[in-house]
């Protein structure tokens, strides 16, 4: 299931949705003590990430890691994790704990096999989970293109996080898997632009979630995806 909010400006979207975010993050940290956040590359969330950073909430106890990364150096600018530091990590957010995806050099078995144990007992289920969209329909790193796909998308997969080589965007990847996202608390689609929302008409307009891995968080029964979109 899905529900599309849309708003005038992207100003208001990023500002809508950072309030949301923080309201979320609090209720979790009444509730445990603690809260989880993933986030997502691109160009598209920088406002959002300013707006959120300046809220005022319990950030000690709020945990941020990404939905998916480039396997690059942090210090690259193709890094997630350099633009979540750059952006959201700052003002009163700096406060909050990073889970690095992106550990040591190489991304071996090992590195992925520590990266899941670690996830899964320190991180998941997320609270809250802020996906972006490609214009070929992927999400965090689950690529159509890539061959990793169906174990990407599979709902009985076991683990946390994977590999991923897409052919049609640069860098390796590793991804949080559609099957460990789908049990966040709240998920929200953060998108922008008119293009995006031709991407989304195309998204909803058919089943297949192998040729666009959004349908997959779009189209589920009983998860109630919160689209956020402005022009
Ligand atoms: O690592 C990444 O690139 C992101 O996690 C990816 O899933 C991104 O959210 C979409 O590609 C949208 O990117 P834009 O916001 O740049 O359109």
């Amino acid at each position: 299931m899905y529900q599309i909010n849309e708003f005038n400006e992207k100003a208001a979207l990023d500002n809508a949705l950072a309030d949301k975010v923080a309201a979320l993050l609090s209720q979790a940290i009444e509730t445990k003590g603690k809260a989880s956040l993933a986030v997502s590359g691109g160009s598209t969330p920088k406002g959002f990430f300013k707006a959120l950073s300046q809220k005022t909430l319990p950030w000690k106890k709020v945990t941020i890691t990404l939905a998916d990364e480039r396997w690059v150096n942090i210090d690259d600018d193709a890094s997630n994790t350099k633009l979540v530091h750059e952006h959201l990590l700052q003002n009163n957010a700096s406060e909050a704990k990073f889970f690095h995806l992106k550990q040591g050099e190489a991304l071996t078995d090992e590195t992925l096999t520590d990266l899941n144990l670690a996830a899964k007992s320190s991180l998941l289920p997320l609270d809250v989970l802020i996906l972006g969209m490609g214009e070929d329909g992927h999400t965090a790193s689950l690529f159509p293109c890539s061959d990793e796909i169906q174990t990407g998308l599979a709902q009985d997969n076991p683990n946390a996080l994977l590999k991923v080589q897409p052919k049609t965007a640069p860098h390796q990847r590793i991804s949080f898997t559609f099957s460990s996202l789908i049990k966040s608390e709240a998920i929200f689609l953060h998108i922008a632009g008119a293009g995006k929302k031709t991407v989304l008409n195309k998204a909803l307009g058919k089943q297949d979630i192998l040729e666009m891995p959004i349908r997959a968080f779009l189209q589920h029964p009983q998860i109630n995806t919160q689209v956020f979109w402005a022009e």
